[in-house]
C-alpha cells in the first residue's frame, strides 16, 4: 500500500506550514502532484502563452501524464516529508520554537519551552527505523542530553509512532555476508540501547499512532509514556522469528508481570492503549482528537519543574538497575544476533518484503 489519505492529508496541512518559501519549482511539482493525486491526468486547455502562471502549472501538471493517483499521492507526501525536514516545518512546533535542528534525515529536532521534541519523521514508511534512523536516534539524544532543555520527548509524523525495525535492513549485506551482518547488527542495537539506560533527563514518548517491535519494547526504559486511544502497542517476535530487545526481557515482566509479558513478548499479543495504561506500560491514554493539545499542557507543564531536581531524582531511580538493565540488552544482542541467522528469521523477512506478509 501507498501512503494512505490520511498521510496525504497530513502532507497537505504540513506544506501550509512551511516557514520559508520552497521555491517555484518546488511549489509547481507539489501543485502538480496535488492535482494528479486529486484529479488525475490533466484535461485542462493549455492556458494562452502569456498567461505564464497558469501555464507553468499547466505545463507541471501536464507533465505528470498518466501517472497513477495513488503513485501522485504518495510522491508528494514524499516531497513534503523531505521538505519538512530541510525547511523546516512547523507542524509538529508549538508557537515560540527557540531552536531547531537541521541536518537529520529521519528525524525532525527542535527545542522549545524547555522541551527537546524528537520527531520520527518517515511517515510513508510507517516510521520505520533504518539504519540512518538508528544513528541519527542516537545523536538527537546525545544533543539533547546536552542541551538546554529540562526534557525530551518522542514522537511520530503521521499515522504511526513507528513500525519498528525497518525489515529492508535485513537486505544490506556486507562482503563478509550475513553473519557479518548480524553481528553489526548487533553492535548497533546494543548501542542504541544503551543511549536509552543512560539518558540523563526525565525521556517521555508520545505515541501517537500503532507501535511496533523495538519502539515498543523500548517504552520500557521511558520516564512516562503518554498515548493516543488510536495507538497500539505490538511485538510479534515470534511470528518474525526473533526475540525481545530494548530490555524488555527484563522491563516487561516487572512492569506488567510474567504472564502479561509472556503474552506480549512470546505470543505477539497486540494491546490498545488502554490495555497498555493498565498493565502499566502507558502512563495515561487520551483521545486522539485532543491528544497533542493535552499532552503538550502536561509537558510544558513538566518543563516548568526544577530541572536538577527532575534529573537527580531520575538518577536515583535509575541507577541502582543500570548495570543489570547493560547486562540484559548485551545478553538480548547475542541471542538476536543467532535468531537473525535462523532460517524462522530469514523466511519472515522474506515473506514480508516478498509482500506475502504483513502483520
Ligand atoms: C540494527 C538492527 C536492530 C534490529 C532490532 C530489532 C527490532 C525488532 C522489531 O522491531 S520487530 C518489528 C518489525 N516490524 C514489522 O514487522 C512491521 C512490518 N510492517 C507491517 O507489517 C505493515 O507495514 C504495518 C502493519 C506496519 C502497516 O501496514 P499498512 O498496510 O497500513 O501499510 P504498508 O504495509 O503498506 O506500509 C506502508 C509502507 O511502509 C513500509 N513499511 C512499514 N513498516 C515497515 C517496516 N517495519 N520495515 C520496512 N518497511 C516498512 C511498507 O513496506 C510500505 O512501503 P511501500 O509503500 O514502499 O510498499
Amino acid at each position: 500500500m501507498r501512503a494512505s489519505q490520511k498521510d496525504f492529508e497530513n502532507a497537505m496541512n504540513q506544506v501550509k506550514l512551511l516557514k520559508k518559501d520552497p521555491g517555484n519549482e518546488v511549489k509547481l511539482k507539489l501543485y502538480a502532484l496535488f492535482k494528479q493525486a486529486t484529479e488525475g491526468p490533466c484535461n485542462m486547455p493549455k492556458p494562452g502563452v502569456f498567461d505564464f502562471v497558469n501555464k507553468a502549472k499547466w505545463d507541471a501538471w501536464n507533465a505528470l501524464g498518466s501517472l497513477p493517483k495513488e503513485t501522485a499521492r504518495h510522491n508528494y507526501v514524499d516531497l513534503v516529508s523531505s521538505l519538512s525536514s530541510s525547511l523546516e516545518s512547523s507542524s509538529q512546533v508549538e508557537p515560540g520554537a527557540d531552536k531547531k535542528s537541521t541536518g537529520y534525515e529521519t528525524l525532525m529536532m527542535t527545542l522549545e519551552d524547555g522541551i527537546t521534541k524528537i520527531v520520527f519523521n518517515r511517515p510513508t514508511k510507517k516510521n520505520a527505523i533504518n539504519t540512518k534512523m538508528y544513528d541519527e536516534i542516537m545523536r538527537a539524544l546525545k544533543a539533547a542530553s546536552k542541551d538546554d532543555s529540562s526534557l525530551t520527548v518522542l514522537t511520530g509524523n503521521g499515522d504511526y509512532y513507528s513500525s519498528g525495525n525497518d525489515l529492508t535492513n535485513f537486505t544490506d549485506i556486507p562482503p563478509g555476508g550475513v553473519e557479518e551482518k548480524a553481528k553489526n547488527s548487533a553492535i548497533l542495537l546494543r548501542e542504541f540501547v544503551d543511549c536509552f539506560i543512560d539518558f540523563p533527563k526525565p525521556l517521555i514518548a508520545a505515541v501517537n499512532g500503532p507501535a511496533v517491535g523495538i519502539s515498543v519494547t523500548l517504552l520500557g526504559l521511558f520516564d512516562a509514556v503518554f498515548a493516543s486511544d488510536r495507538a497500539t502497542f505490538h511485538t510479534p517476535f515470534s511470528h518474525l522469528g526473533q526475540t525481545p530487545e530494548g530490555c524488555s526481557s527484563y522491563t516487561f515482566p516487572k512492569i506488567m508481570g510474567p504472564a502479561k509479558a509472556t503474552e506480549m513478548l512470546v505470543f505477539g499479543k497486540k494491546l490498545t492503549a488502554r490495555e497498555a495504561c493498565t498493565n502499566g506500560l502507558v502512563t495515561e491514554v487520551f483521545p486522539d482528537s485532543t491528544f497533542q493539545k493535552e499532552v503538550w499542557t502536561r509537558l510544558k507543564a513538566f518543563a516548568k519543574l526544577p530541572p536538577n531536581a527532575m534529573r537527580i531524582s531520575k538518577e536515583v531511580m535509575r541507577n541502582s538497575e543500570k548495570e543489570k538493565l547493560h547486562a540484559v540488552n548485551a545478553e538480548e544482542c547475542s541471542v538476536l544476533q543467532g535468531r537473525w541467522l535462523s532460517d524462522e528469521c530469514l523466511n519472515a523477512v522474506s515473506n514480508f518484503l516478498s509482500r506475502k506478509a504483513r502483520l
